[in-house]
Parts: C-alpha cells; structure tokens; sequence
C-alpha cells in the first residue's frame, strides 16, 4: 500500500478538489443523522452462483474470499478504552437524498474534474441506477464513484506487452514536452533492473537538447543511446538502432521520436518512414506504439490521443504528470472513449516514478477515497 500512499499524495490536488466538492454536495441539502444505521448498499449478490454442494461432498477447505467487503457502518462504536477516555467519536453523519438535482450537481462535478461530459453522465448515471431516493453520505458516494470508475478503468489496465521477438521494438510517440524522453529513461531502467538488455534511438534528431536529455536517462539507467548528427533522418537512425540492437542481441528497443504536431503531415510521413526502415528488418515491428499523454494538459489529451491514432499505430499510452495536477480525470475520459491500454502512469521526475497503472488505488486517489490497506 506504500505506492497508494504515494499515488495518494501526488495526486492531492486531484484528489482534494473531487473530495472537497463531494463533500460540499452532500452538506448542501444533507441532514445530520445518527451514525451506524442499516448500511446503505444491499448485500451484492454472489459473483457466480456456486451449486449447493452435493450431500457427500466434503467440506471445502477454504472459505472464498468475499468479492466484496460486507458493507461497514458510518462509523464504529468505539472501542472500550476509547469510551474510558472520553475520545469524540462522531456521532452523526450528513446523508443527503439523491434526487435529480444532486445528481446534476455531481455530473457538473466530474466534468470539472476533468472527466468529460459524456464520462461524467455515465458514471452518474450508473452511480444512481436503483439508488434514487436513497440518503447517502460523503464517503458512501465516494465508494461508488471509486467502484464505477474502477470499473471504467479495469479493462484498459494492462502492462505493456512483452514478446518472445527481440528485439522487441517500441515506438515512443507524443507532442513536445509531454515526457516521452523521461518516459523512456524510466522505461529502460525498469526492463535494465529486471534483467533486460535495452537499446535507445534518439529519434528526434532535430532538437539537440532532446537528444542530450535522453543521453543523460542512458547514462542514468545504464543502457547504449544512439545519436545521429542534429537534423539527420531519424529513420536511418532507426535502422542503425535496429542493425545494432540485432547485432547486440538486445531485447528492446525503445525509439524516441519528434513531438512537432504543428506539421502534422511532416510528422506523419516521419514516423511512417521510421516504420517502414525498421520493418526491413523485422516486418513485425514496431512491436508496440506508446503514446505519451500530459494529464496536465487535461481534455486536450483526448484530441491528442485522436490525432495520434491517425497518424500512427497507437498501441497504448503512458500518462505522465499525475502528480500535482487536478486533471486525472482525463484517464477516466479516456478509458471510456479509447479503450486503449493504459500501460503505466508517471508520477514524478525520478527514474522510479513509473508505475503500473492500477484501477482501484487511481479511482480511490482521484476520490479521495481511503483504501484501508
Ligand atoms: N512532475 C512530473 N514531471 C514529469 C513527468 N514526466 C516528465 N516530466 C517532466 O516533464 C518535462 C518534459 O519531459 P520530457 O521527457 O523532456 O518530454 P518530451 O516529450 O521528451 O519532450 P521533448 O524533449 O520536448 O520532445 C520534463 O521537465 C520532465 O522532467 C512526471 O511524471 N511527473
């Protein structure tokens, strides 16, 4: 639970302005009501119906774990020392009816929050279906919204794939800054620290700067960088890190590219080149096209994801930047309008602030939801 804690706290400013607005919906209109009423969810019905079992059939040995945790009252009844002490426990809770009108008021919440209009409708609306007119607190609408955006995002929380080709070779694309070359850098570390041998092209031979940044991520995670000469073709590049990446007998590698949307046909014809010089080599490649999202730039990722699916491959994304920014959101909107893999999330500038992508601790960390560890 120590990467929630992280992912938790990175993600305060996101986290903060969904909790505190989820907060303020059920305080305007809610009423204070004792604490530990009967819980608010019915009891979920069993995931799979298992056949009662046959008279002579053993007992079963172990007890399957419960799908979902047995709903828990508001608050517990405290514990004996605590009543000798005196300690405050609350003894009311806010509950507010859900009617139409929090229901709006929730919608408009989570498009603030980045999510997206059509996202923002269905996740309320599947938050509400068989609950109107229930009164409901703070933290048990956190608990749904968490469930149904975990459950958006369940299906695209996927690792990169890896394949028995070597090498296996991966496309990094994205506009300037959106931190393809820090993706990379991180990238290669991890696949180096788990056994992997990696090669790097610095593919966008037009800027020196992203070159030498990218020879500094090498030189950090232990892995070969190949440069060409500023404003040579990143294609032949490619092919020379292919040629080598064979020779060496490496397991991936991994090729920057340009980030210059403002000439969209330049870059399409670009990356199309760079293709097709790899696929000379190994017709299966690239293995994997990653695009490499800023979730600070908030609904923009969306058009972005759209203009990149045209001009490349887009086999999945890395969203970097989660940390500090109210804009999280946006993976949800993705998720439901994409539904390509989310491979990893950047969390910081450090080598290791890379990590997997995982549904519930996101859902949690965007609602401010605390995950009992
Ligand atoms: N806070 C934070 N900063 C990040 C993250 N990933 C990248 N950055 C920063 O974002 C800036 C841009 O990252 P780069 O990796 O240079 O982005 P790029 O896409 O390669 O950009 P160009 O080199 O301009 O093509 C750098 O200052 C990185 O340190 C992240 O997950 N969190």
């Amino acid at each position: 639970m120590a990467f929630f804690q992280k992912l938790k706290d990175r993600l305060f400013k996101s986290s903060s302005k969904l909790d505190e607005g989820l907060d303020a919906i059920v305080e305007d209109g809610g009423t204070e009501e004792a604490v530990a009423p009967p819980p608010a969810e019915p009891a979920p019905p069993p995931a799979d119906p298992v056949p009662p079992p046959a008279a002579h059939a053993p007992p079963p040995v172990v007890a399957p774990a419960p799908v979902t945790p047995p709903p828990q009252p508001e608050a517990a009844r405290p514990g004996l020392l605590g009543r000798l002490m005196g300690r405050a426990v609350p003894q009311t809770v806010v509950r507010r009816t859900l009617d139409d009108e929090m229901l709006e008021q929730l919608e408009e919440l989570l498009i603030a929050a980045d999510m997206g209009v059509d996202t923002a409708l269905r996740v309320t609306a599947n938050m509400a279906e068989g609950r109107m007119g229930r009164r409901l607190s703070s933290d048990e609408i956190k608990q749904l919204l968490a469930t149904e955006i975990a459950r958006i995002m369940e299906p695209v929380a996927r690792p990169m794939p890896l394949f028995p080709k070597r090498p296996q070779v991966v496309l990094v694309v994205g506009v300037n800054g959106s931190g393809k070359t820090t993706t990379i850098g991180k990238l290669a570390s991890q696949f180096r620290a788990a056994g992997k041998s990696v090669v790097i092209a610095a593919g966008d031979t037009f800027r020196a700067a992203a070159v030498e940044q990218l020879q500094v991520w090498g030189d950090r995670a232990g892995v070969p960088v190949l440069t060409a000469p500023e404003g040579s073709d990143p294609a032949s590049l490619a092919f020379d890190a292919m040629t080598r990446a064979q020779e060496d007998g490496a397991d991936l590698l991994l090729i920057d590219t340009a980030g210059r949307l403002q000439n969209r046909q330049d870059l399409m014809e670009e990356l199309a080149k760079i293709v097709r010089v790899i696929r000379k080599k190994d017709e299966t490649a690239p293995h994997n096209t990653l695009l490499v999202l800023d979730a600070t730039t908030g609904q923009n990722a969306l058009s972005q994801v759209d203009i990149f699916r045209k001009i490349a491959d887009v086999s999945g994304l890395v969203m970097t930047k989660l940390d500090g920014t109210a804009k999280g959101g946006v993976l949800v909107a993705l998720a439901d309008r994409f539904g390509l893999p989310i491979h990893a999330i950047g969390v910081g500038e450090q080598i290791d602030d890379l990590a997997p992508f995982d549904p519930e601790e996101f859902a949690a960390a965007l609602t401010g939801l605390d995950l009992k560890a």
